[in-house]
């Protein structure tokens, strides 16, 4: 049979969560190639293609030899359409596009391989040959005609598609986030990948990123599909959403987001993302938070696809000039609703599958890859998540049994997680009406037969989905043990016929992980053949024959440890001189903040002493004036004070003299009455007894003391004790007084300082003084 047509046969069957295939890449060409170790089986009688392939150590004869099965093998000579038709991707993307109705069914492809054996020329191809990824999105475009809609016809698109997603997603329209991307007109760019970094060079943060790309004006047509479609639901309408991820370094970091300048390192980075269940995803978990692009065609699918691998992480390295340094995945989700968004006159939101496209980073040696520095420690990791996956493929049959509960251990590292998490039946489904199918996979395994032997026989032996052991001929040990076990008999020639039934013994365990970490119960789906022997029953031939297989098998494990030791050595390496040169560099920073801190408090102070001053200032300058209009105030108190004593000392004056003159008054109406009472007494005598007016003038002013008092005299008259009343009065001294009174008041009066009312006072004393003045010249 022609093997090229076999190929295009359906794959097997079988109740793995992973189809596996096996594409054997070509022979690079102007290269010289090494010993070919994988020889690829003719198919069984009952199969269409080949399905085992045979692994040859080279130049060893103490190791066994292996044969391996998959779903299919493809040759060196398989094209990229033969994958893409064998593989049944079609299928997949039938079941993604639901045409029955319902949800539809999650798919995932993804490429396992050792580095440089094709796993990006499969699944994204090349310069000249499109990958299973733009295949698909051919079928998918072309499949869907015209019930696709575009964010350019319907301009609600993007907000229906946004509010009905379930992964906190950021939803763009593809004109919108292209024109973000790309700088308008560029030149060609035909390469698919981005541009290679130099050997060796770190490529952990993201560099200041020169955005704005060229936009790729062809991209390749090769092979043709046209022919290709799949059913599509008619009665609904479909969008095209695509979205874009990397697992690097075991985190989860978006493509189509571009990187932010963190304001510590200054360095651009992205933000890691969370896998996750969601409130709207709770049988399904979802990369939430992705930026999420709605293409209409087919051409700005395949430019966001560009726009996304030219963030991928690659860096050149000793076994491939362009490699993959993180797991990359591409993500098709295929939303479908009722044509028009309603049914029965209520509006429908969006549901859908997702066909996920997956480019691993591939397996490496440390020593065959020259790396160095960070591409190391990528390395490390990436060899590390590669370990789990297998550990989850070799498991993974027993998920497909109902029986046996799910022990595939994908929660070890991100990788698994996004690969299995989906592929299990959701524990919803039975307490929910609405049933989710779990996801189907496939699984496409590349090697390069003539490249690096162990490496390859790693990846097949965890990826295979049956694995079988024959021992070598190796007769310098064999025959020994047997001559020394049974030295009459001859010894036997060893044969290794593939396919005879299994022997029961201890199950395989893959490389890193221990005996006592796998339950016996659910063993691995490994067939392990041993060669029985021509002579059938010996047992000490049948012992000596377990003992060198176990010795192949614990040389080969040997082998395996002492390179994952190597590897984790010089990891550790690496990583504690980073952390030294982190230590450098936080200490440099923290010496750089505190100098920045202290420059800054200085400068605050400074102006705080400043702003302190200038409000000192002003508060003195406000005592000043307080005190100033106190002292004023007090000053006029102090002189309204001074002037009140002096109104007092007046009116005391005042109240002196008017006491003064009511002394004088009284003094005054007592002499008139003396007076009188002369001029009565004085009428009444007789006229002998008169004086003459001049002696009374004279008595009055001059009138000699005619009694002094003396012994003698004659008896004072009362004419004589009124005149001598007169003068022992002071009636003079008391007008004096009175006058001087009067002028004092006239002073005053002069100054204006004196009442109207004393002035009126003082004119009525003058006129009283006048009348005694008058009165006197009696
Ligand atoms: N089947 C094939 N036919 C022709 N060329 C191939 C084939 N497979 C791989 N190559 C070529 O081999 C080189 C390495 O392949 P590729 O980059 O796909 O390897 P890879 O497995 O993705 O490596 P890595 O894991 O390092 O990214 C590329 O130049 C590619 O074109």
């Amino acid at each position: 049979m022609d093997r090229q047509s076999a190929m295009s046969a359906p794959p097997q069957k079988s109740h793995n969560l992973f189809q596996v295939y096996l594409r054997l890449r070509p022979a690079a060409q102007g290269t010289s190639s090494g010993e070919r170790f994988l020889a690829v089986e003719e198919p069984e009688p009952e199969q269409s293609a080949p399905s085992h392939i045979t692994l040859n150590p080279p130049n060893d004869r103490r190791r066994a030899i292996e044969r391996f099965a998959f779903t299919q093998v493809f040759e060196e000579e398989a094209s990229q359409l033969d994958v893409f038709h064998c593989t049944n991707v079609a299928s997949l993307v039938e079941g993604v596009l639901a045409p029955h109705g319902g949800d539809g069914t999650d798919a995932l492809l993804a490429t396992l391989g050792v580095t440089g054996s094709g796993k990006t020329h499969t699944i994204l191809g090349s310069r000249s040959q499109r990958g299973i990824t733009q295949l698909s999105l051919d079928v998918i475009f072309r499949s869907l005609g015209r019930n696709i809609l575009d964010c350019n016809t319907d301009p609600t698109l993007e907000y229906t598609i946004n509010v009905s997603d379930s992964s906190e997603a950021a939803v763009f329209s593809a004109s919108a986030f292209l024109d973000s991307v790309y700088a308008d007109p560029a030149p060609a760019r035909a390469s698919s990948r981005a541009p290679t970094p130099m050997l060796g060079e770190s490529i952990g943060p993201t560099p200041a990123p020169s955005r704005r790309l060229h936009r790729p004006s062809v991209f390749p047509q090769h092979p043709d599909i046209s022919s290709l479609s799949v059913s599509s639901d008619p009665s609904c309408e479909y969008a095209v959403v695509i979205s874009m991820y990397e697992v690097y370094n075991d985190r989860i970091f978006d493509l189509l987001t571009p990187p932010i300048k963190s304001v510590a390192t200054k360095e651009y980075r992205r933000r890691p993302l969370l896998f996750k269940s969601t409130e709207t995803s709770p049988d399904r978990k979802v990369v939430a938070g992705l930026r999420k692009v709605v293409c209409g065609s087919m051409h700005q699918a395949l430019m966001v696809l560009e726009a996304g691998l030219h963030e991928r992480r690659v860096a050149g390295t000793g076994s491939n000039s362009v490699s993959s340094r993180s797991h990359g995945f591409f993500c098709v989700e295929v939303k479908k609703r009722p044509k028009g968004g309603r049914r029965h006159g209520v509006d429908v939101p969006w549901t859908g599958s997702t066909l996920t496209v997956v480019d691993l980073a591939g397996s490496e040696r440390a020593r065959d890859a020259k790396t160095a520095g960070a591409t190391l420690a990528e390395a490390g990791k990436i060899n590390e998540s590669l370990m789990y996956l297998g550990q989850c493929l070799q498991m993974q049959s027993d998920a497909g049994n109902k029986d046996k509960p799910n022990l595939v251990p994908f929660r070890q590292c991100k990788l698994t997680e996004l690969l299995f998490s989906n592929c299990f039946p959701s524990a919803l489904a039975y307490s929910t009406a609405r049933h989710r199918n779990p996801q189907k996979a496939v699984m496409i395994v590349t090697a390069d037969p003539h490249g690096d032997f162990n490496a390859t026989s790693q990846i097949l032996r965890y990826s295979a989905l049956a694995r079988e052991v024959t021992v070598p001929r190796v007769p310098s040990i064999t025959q020994t043990i047997l001559t020394a076990a049974a030295p009459s008999s001859p010894p036997l020639p060893f044969s290794s016929p593939v396919g005879s039934p299994p022997l029961h013994g201890r199950p395989f365990f893959p490389p890193g992980a221990t005996p006592g970490s796998y339950p016996q119960a659910f063993s691995p789906n490994i067939e392990r053949t041993f060669a029985p022997g021509s002579p059938g029953s010996d047992v000490h031939r049948t012992t000596m024959e377990v003992a060198a297989l176990e010795i192949a098998r614990l040389s080969e494990e040997l082998d395996y440890l002492r390179q994952a030791l190597d590897a984790e050595r010089s990891a550790r390496e690496e990583a504690e001189s980073h952390l030294l040169s982190m230590e450098d560099r936080m200490l440099d920073l923290e010496q750089v903040i505190r100098e920045d801190c202290v420059t800054e408090f200085e400068r605050r102070l400074e102006i705080e002493m400043a702003r302190w001053r200038a409000n000192m200032q002003v508060e003195m300058e406000r005592g000043e004036e307080h005190w100033g209009r106190k002292i004023e105030v007090f000053e006029r108190s102090m002189a309204a004070a001074a002037s009140n004593d002096e109104n007092m000392v007046d009116e005391e004056s005042e109240n002196k003299e008017n006491v003064l003159m009511e002394d004088i008054n009284e003094e005054n109406d007592r002499l008139r009455r003396d007076n009188e009472i002369l001029r009565r007494e004085l009428a009444c005598m007789s006229p002998t007894k008169r004086m003459p007016l001049q002696e009374r003038g004279s008595d009055l002013g001059l009138a000699p003391r005619t009694n002094t008092g003396e012994p003698g005299s004659p008896r004072p008259t009362r004419t004589a004790k009124l005149y001598s009343t007169l003068d022992e009065g002071g009636l003079n001294h008391k007008l004096e007084n009175l006058r001087v009174s009067d002028e004092g008041s006239s002073a005053r009066n002069s100054n204006g300082s004196t009442s109207p009312k004393k002035v009126r006072k003082l004119a009525t004393k003058r006129w009283e003084a006048n009348n005694v003045d008058d009165e006197d010249l009696f």
